[in-house]
C-alpha cells in the first residue's frame, strides 16, 4: 500500500508490494524486516481469512503464504484466491516446514507457483520473490500489450464498420433521392455514376449511361458542348441551369433544373450534378396562375381575367370595327336564398347557374364571376346592341327553369345590365361601370328584366349613390316617420287595422317613398336596425292611441327577409311590446311571400315563437310569389293579403276574378282571414263584397296618412254613424 507522504515530498515510483500471511508474529516480523530492507512494501495477515479480507482492498504483486495455520490453512486459502477473478493472477509462494513430496504436490495443486521450506534461507526466499515478481511483471506487460493490440484491432473494425455504414447511408440517399444525381468525371469527360431517378429523367437504362462519354448523351448536346461545360466546371467549380429542356430517346420532352458542383477524389476531379424535374413546380405555378385568374367555386374567370380578356376584346373590336357587349347579371333574391337556405344551397345554385350560362355562350364569349351573385359575360364580335339583347334573352331563358337541390325547388330570375363598346365606353372599367348602372336600373324596373345602358341612367345611378350616402344616420337624425293606412271592414266600414308604412323626410328632397329607399337599406344591411325602429314606433303609437281611449285596432308592421333571418326578430318584437305595453293581439306582422321560400324548420320555428307570444301573422302580396301553396297549411298564419295586382284586374279580367275567387275559398277552408289590397274603385269593392271578402285596404278608403289624420279617422269612427265605404272616401282621399 502506498504510504501517506509528508507535504512537499515527491512520491517515489510505486514499490513492489508483498502480502505475507503467517500465524506466527515472530516469523512475520522477521520477514517484514528483510523484505522492507530490500525495497519491498509489505502487507501482513495473521491467517487465511484475514488475508482474503485484506485482498478485497489490495492488489499485491506477490503473496507469501504459510501452509500450517489454524482455521483456514494455506492450501485452502490459495484455492480460494485462485477461484476469485480479482486475485487469480497474484503469484503465491508457500512457506512450510512440510517437505514431503505430497505436501509439495498439494501446494502446486492448490495453485502455488513456488515453495520454500522452513526454516528458509532468506537469500533464497528473496531470490524466489524477485523472480516471481519479475515473471508477473513480464506477464502483466504481455497481457497489456495483447490487450492494446486487441483494442487496436477492435477500433479498426469499428472505424471500418462505421465507414461501411456511412457509405451505405450515402449510397441509399444517392439511390433513393427524389432528384436525379449524375457524377461526371471531369478528366475523362465520362459519366462516373448516376442514380435511378437520373436514369428515369434521361429515359435511358442506368447501365447504358454509366461510363459513357458526355458527348454521346443527348442531354449534353442540348446544354451545349460537353467540353465547354467541363471547362467551365473546372474554372468556376460550379454551374447552374434554371431550366434545361431536351427531347428524350422516347420522344418525350423533359425540363430540369441543374446544379453542378465539383469535388476532388484523390487526383480526380468529379462534378456532382443534381437534376430536378421542374414539371411539378411548373404545374404548381400554373395552378397558382389559374387560381389568381379564376373563381374557385365555379371555375369561371374572375375579375382580373375578365378585365384582361375585355381589354384584348376591345383592341380586336377597334381593329375589326366590331362591337363588344358587356352583360352584368345579378341573381334576384340570391341574398335571401343564401341567408335562409344556407351557403351550401347558395353555392350549389351559383355552380348550376355558371353551367347554364356556359351552355348558351359562344366560344368567343367570356363568362366571369365577380363575386357573390354577380356574373358578367363579355361578348365579342357583335354587330350591334341587338346581339347583346338576344344574348340577354337566351341567358334569362336558360336560368328560368326550376333549380332542384335536395328537397328544395328554386326559381331564380336575373336582372341584366348591358353596356356596349364603343358606344358606352372604350375601357374595361368604363364598360363595367355602365353595365352596373344599367343593371341597377333593370332591378328597379322590376326584377327579371334586362336594360341597355343609356347616358341618362348615369344620372339615376348618381342619385342612387347620393341617396345611399344620405341614408347613413337618417334614423338617428329623426328623418324617418311612419304613415298609417287603414284596413277596413267591408260590412260596416269600421277600421280594423292600420298598416304602418315607412317614410323618409329627406332634408332637401322632401318625402321619399319606401320603394326607393328600402332596397337601399337592404343593400347596405341597415334594414334590421331600421325595422326595429319601425316595430318600436308602431307599438308605442298604437299603445298611445289606446291610452287616449280611441277604438282599439291592430297595427300591421312589414317585416323584410333580412329582419326575419338575421335580426333576432323574436327578441325585437318582445322588446317592442315590453317597452310599449301594447297587448300582443294588437300587433300584426306582415311577412312577404318571398319569406316562405324557405319552408324549413327555421321559418316555421320563428313563426311559431312569434305566434306563441300572441301576435298575429299575415302573408303579404299573396299570389305573386312562386312558392307552393302547401306552406299555407304549414305556417301558423292568421290572415292573407290578396295582392293589389289581382284587385286591379278583378273587374275586367275573368281569369283574375277566378283566381281571387279561389284565393278567398282557400282562405275560408283554412280558416284564414283575408284582406284585399289596392282597392281603388267602388266596382272593385262591390266585386269583393259579392265574393264575401271581409276586409279591404286601398285608396278608395284612404291613402297612407300621417298620425294626426289617423287619429281623426279613429275619432270619427267613435262618434259617427258608420257609413258604407264609397261614401267614406270623400273626406279622406
Ligand atoms: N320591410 C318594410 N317594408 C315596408 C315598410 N314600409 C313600407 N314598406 C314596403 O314598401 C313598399 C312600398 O310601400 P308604400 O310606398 O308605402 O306603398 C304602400 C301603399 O301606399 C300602397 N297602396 C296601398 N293602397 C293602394 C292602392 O289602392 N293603390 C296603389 N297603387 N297602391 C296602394 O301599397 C303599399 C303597401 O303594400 P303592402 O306592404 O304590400 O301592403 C311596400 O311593399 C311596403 O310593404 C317597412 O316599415 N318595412
Amino acid at each position: 500500500m502506498t504510504p501517506l507522504l509528508p507535504h512537499g515530498q515527491d512520491p517515489s515510483p510505486a514499490l513492489p508490494q508483498i502480502l505475507v500471511v503467517d500465524d506466527t508474529p515472530a516469523n512475520l516480523g522477521l520477514l517484514v524486516d528483510h523484505l522492507e530492507a530490500r525495497g519491498y512494501e509489505v502487507l501482513v495477515a495473521l491467517g487465511g481469512q484475514e488475508a482474503l479480507d485484506r485482498l478485497r482492498y489490495a492488489q499485491p504483486d506477490l503473496i507469501l503464504l504459510d501452509v500450517m495455520m489454524p482455521g483456514m490453512d494455506g492450501f485452502e486459502t490459495c484455492r480460494r484466491l485462485r477461484a476469485d477473478a480479482q486475485t487469480r493472477d497474484i503469484p503465491v509462494i508457500f512457506m512450510t516446514a512440510l517437505t514431503d513430496v505430497d505436501s509439495k504436490v498439494s501446494a502446486f495443486a492448490a495453485g502455488g507457483v513456488d515453495y520454500v521450506a522452513k526454516p528458509f534461507q532468506i537469500e533464497e526466499l528473496i531470490a524466489r520473490v524477485r523472480t516471481h515478481i519479475a515473471l508477473r511483471k513480464a506477464r502483466v506487460e504481455l497481457m497489456a500489450q495483447k490487450m492494446s493490440l486487441q483494442a487496436e484491432v477492435e477500433a479498426r473494425h469499428l472505424v471500418e464498420a462505421s465507414l461501411r455504414d456511412s457509405e451505405l447511408r450515402h449510397r441509399r440517399l444517392f439511390e433513393t433521392a427524389g432528384d436525379g444525381i449524375l457524377v461526371i468525371d471531369c478528366d475523362a469527360r465520362t459519366i462516373h455514376d448516376l442514380n435511378a431517378q437520373c436514369a428515369h429523367i434521361l429515359a435511358m437504362p442506368l447501365d447504358e449511361v454509366r461510363g459513357r462519354y458526355l458527348d454521346d448523351l443527348p442531354i449534353f448536346a442540348a446544354a451545349g458542348d460537353a467540353r465547354t461545360i467541363v471547362d467551365t466546371l473546372r474554372q468556376s467549380g460550379e454551374m447552374k441551369w434554371s431550366e434545361w429542356t431536351w427531347e428524350r430517346p422516347d420522344a418525350t420532352t423533359v425540363s430540369v433544373e441543374v446544379l453542378c458542383t465539383t469535388y476532388r477524389v484523390g487526383h480526380r476531379l468529379l462534378a456532382q450534378c443534381t437534376l430536378r424535374d421542374v414539371k411539378a413546380r411548373k404545374e404548381a405555378e400554373a395552378r397558382i396562375r389559374y387560381l389568381a385568374m379564376h373563381d374557385a367555386l365555379t371555375g369561371l374567370p374572375n375579375r382580373t381575367l375578365l378585365m384582361d380578356r375585355l381589354s384584348h376584346g376591345i383592341a380586336r373590336a377597334r381593329r375589326d370595327h366590331t362591337q363588344v357587349g358587356l352583360l352584368l347579371l345579378d341573381l334576384d333574391h340570391f341574398k335571401h336564398i343564401n341567408d335562409s337556405l344556407g351557403h351550401f344551397v347558395g353555392d350549389a345554385l351559383l355552380e348550376e347557374v355558371s353551367k347554364r350560362l356556359r351552355s348558351v355562350l359562344r366560344d368567343s364569349d367570356t363568362p366571369a364571376r365577380l363575386g357573390g351573385d354577380e356574373f358578367v359575360i363579355a361578348a365579342e364580335d357583335l354587330s350591334g346592341s341587338a346581339d347583346a339583347e338576344s344574348l340577354a334573352q337566351r341567358i334569362q331563358a336558360a336560368l328560368e327553369p326550376d333549380f332542384h337541390f335536395g328537397s328544395h325547388t328554386l326559381r331564380i330570375g336575373t336582372s341584366i345590365g348591358i353596356s356596349m363598346y364603343p358606344a358606352d365606353g372604350d375601357s374595361p372599367s368604363a364598360l363595367l361601370q355602365a353595365a352596373d348602372t344599367a343593371m341597377y336600373q333593370a332591378k328597379k324596373n322590376g326584377r327579371g328584366t334586362y336594360r341597355l345602358f343609356t347616358s341618362d341612367l348615369t344620372m339615376a345611378a348618381e342619385r342612387w349613390h347620393t341617396l345611399s350616402n344620405d341614408l347613413y344616420g337618417a334614423c338617428e337624425r329623426g328623418e324617418f316617420a311612419l304613415h298609417y293606412q287603414p284596413q277596413v271592414s267591408v260590412s260596416d266600414s269600421s277600421i280594423t287595422g292600420l298598416e304602418a308604412l315607412l317614410r323618409w323626410h329627406h332634408p332637401t328632397e322632401g318625402l321619399i317613398q319606401p320603394a326607393l329607399f328600402i332596397p337601399l337599406l337592404e343593400e347596405h344591411g341597415r334594414m334590421v336596425e331600421v325595422g326595429r325602429w319601425v316595430l318600436r314606433t308602431a307599438c308605442l303609437q298604437n299603445a298611445a292611441w289606446q291610452a287616449q281611449g280611441l277604438p282599439k285596432v291592430r297595427v300591421a308592421v312589414n317585416l323584410s327577409a333580412q329582419q326575419f333571418y338575421r335580426g333576432d326578430i323574436v327578441r325585437a318584437v318582445r322588446d317592442a311590446l315590453d317597452e310599449s305595453g301594447l297587448a300582443p293581439e294588437w300587433l300584426e306582422l306582415e311577412l312577404t311571400e318571398s319569406l316562405t321560400l324557405d319552408d324549413t324548420e327555421v321559418t316555421v320555428r320563428v313563426m311559431e315563437e312569434l305566434k306563441a307570444m300572441g301576435v298575429k301573422l299575415s302573408l303579404d302580396d299573396f299570389g305573386t310569389g312562386w312558392s307552393s301553396l302547401g306552406y299555407l297549411r304549414r305556417f301558423p298564419l292568421d290572415r292573407i293579403k290578396i295582392d293589389r295586382s289581382f284587385v286591379r284586374d278583378i273587374v275586367n279580367d275573368h281569369s283574375t276574378a277566378a283566381i281571387v275567387h279561389s284565393i278567398l275559398g282557400l282562405a275560408r277552408d283554412l280558416n284564414l282571414d283575408c284582406v284585399a289590397e289596392g282597392v281603388e274603385t267602388a266596382e272593385q269593392l262591390e266585386h269583393l263584397r259579392r265574393e264575401n271578402c271581409a276586409e279591404i285596404q286601398g285608396y278608395l278608403f284612404s291613402r297612407p296618412v300621417e298620425v294626426a289624420q289617423i287619429e281623426d279617422l279613429l275619432r270619427q269612427m267613435q262618434t259617427a254613424d258608420v257609413a258604407t265605404l264609397p261614401q267614406k272616401k270623400s273626406g279622406t282621399r
